[in-house]
Formats: C-alpha cells, structure tokens, sequence
C-alpha cells in the first residue's frame, strides 16, 4: 500500500546518530524454544553493553505482545505477523542508532531472514540459543509446557508446532549445564571474537 507515498530523506541520519553515540547500531536476535534462556540472555546481554556505556534496547516477546503485538495469538499466520512488526521495530531503532536485541521464538526460517533481508550488512546478528527440548521443558519457568501437553494450550511451538533450526547462524549458543550468567558471558565472547560487540 505504498502507492503515492515517497520516502523523505532526511539530514540526520543513521550515520550521523551511530557517530554521535559512538557505536555500530546492531539487532542481536535471539531465537530458540520457549524456556531456552533467550529473555534471561538478553537481560545479562544487555546489563553488560549497557554498563559498558552502550545504547541498547532491548524487545522482549512477553513484553511485546501485551502492546504493539496484543492482537496477535499463536497460529502461524499470527507469528509472522509477530515477526513482520518486530522486525521493522528493530530496523527503526537501528536506525535511530541503538544496538537492539530481541527475545523470539521466531520459529520460522522464512520470518528471520524477512528481518536479515531489512536491514543492512551485519546489521542482523542471528544467536541460536540451542537447548534442547527436554531441557527447556524441565525448565517450565511458566509450567506452559505442562499445560500444553496437557492439550490446555495449542499449537505451542516444540510440542506441536514446528521450530525452524537456524542452519547458518552467527552465533551458535549450545547447551552447557552451567548458569545464566557463564552462558551470558559465553555468549558476549562469542560476540566480541566476532566483532559484534
Ligand atoms: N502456543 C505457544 N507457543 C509458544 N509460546 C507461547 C504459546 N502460548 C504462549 N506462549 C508464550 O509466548 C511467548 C512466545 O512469544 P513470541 O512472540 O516469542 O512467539 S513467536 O516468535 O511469535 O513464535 C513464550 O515466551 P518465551 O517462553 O519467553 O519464549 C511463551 O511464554
Ligand atoms: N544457562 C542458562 N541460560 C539461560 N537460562 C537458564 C540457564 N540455566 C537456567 N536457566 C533458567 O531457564 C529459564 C529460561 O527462561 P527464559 O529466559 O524466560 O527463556 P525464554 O525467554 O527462551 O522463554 C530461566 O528460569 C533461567 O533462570
């Protein structure tokens, strides 16, 4: 629905807001299962660029849909639609300059590269938070993998809806029984060997 819209350019730009704040703007996308540590991750991700003076923000799926994504639920149409919004979020605030990280399941391979192909080189820095089912069932932070087996709750992503593995990610995050915090600090280093940070 673009027609007879044209985009205004404007004298500050990415640029000029990424030299002011002194950093590159960045989204680090988190996906795996529900309970595999993606909220928690980004939270410590987070405290750490943020205590090291970086502008961050950070969109959590919880978070999201109570607001701009309230109207969605969790059929496959409602996902990419989740992803679609998010996605464009992000671009606007790597624009505006800020390092991004989000929380999604973003089950499907097609709605994560949909944000990859938005922004520019770089600039979509895939983290495949890679624990396995078992693990993140015995988690249960909220006990929804018991109400979905259950059959309480539907279409719930693992048990019977479908989780697209990232296959080329920049950032693979396996599984090590340790704590938040060392897999926070893992994940930071494998950041930073990569220039990402
Ligand atoms: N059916 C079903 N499947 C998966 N998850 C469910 C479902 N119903 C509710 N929840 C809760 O919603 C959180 C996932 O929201 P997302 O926006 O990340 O999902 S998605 O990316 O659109 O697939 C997810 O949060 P996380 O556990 O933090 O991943 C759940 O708490
Ligand atoms: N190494 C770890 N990394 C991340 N979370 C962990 C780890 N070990 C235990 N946990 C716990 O697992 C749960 C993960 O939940 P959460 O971060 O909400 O996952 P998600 O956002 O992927 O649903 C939290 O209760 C967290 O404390």
């Amino acid at each position: 629905m673009t027609t007879n819209i044209v985009w205004h350019k404007h004298e500050v730009n990415k640029q000029t807001r990424a030299e002011s704040l002194g950093q590159t703007p960045r989204v680090v996308w988190l996906t795996g299962l529900s309970g595999s540590g993606k909220s928690t991750l980004a939270n410590l991700l987070e405290k750490k660029l943020h205590d090291e003076g970086k502008h961050t923000y950070l969109l959590d799926g919880d978070n999201i849909r109570h607001g701009l994504c309230g109207d969605l639920g969790f059929s496959d149409t409602d996902r990419v639609e989740n992803i679609r919004r998010i996605s464009e979020v992000a671009k606007l605030f790597v624009d505006s300059g800020v390092i991004v990280l989000t929380a999604f399941i973003s089950p499907f391979k097609a709605d994560r590269s949909f944000c990859r192909n938005l922004l520019g080189e770089n600039e979509f820095v895939e983290v495949f938070v890679d624990t396995p089912l078992e693990v993140c069932e015995q988690r249960d932070p909220k006990g929804l993998y018991k109400k979905a087996r259950n059959g309480d709750i539907k279409d719930f992503t693992g048990i019977d809806s479908a989780y697209e593995a990232p296959v080329n990610p920049e950032i693979h995050l396996e599984y090590r029984d340790e704590s938040a915090e060392d897999t926070a600090e893992r994940l930071y280093h494998l950041l930073a060997e990569k220039g990402l940070v």
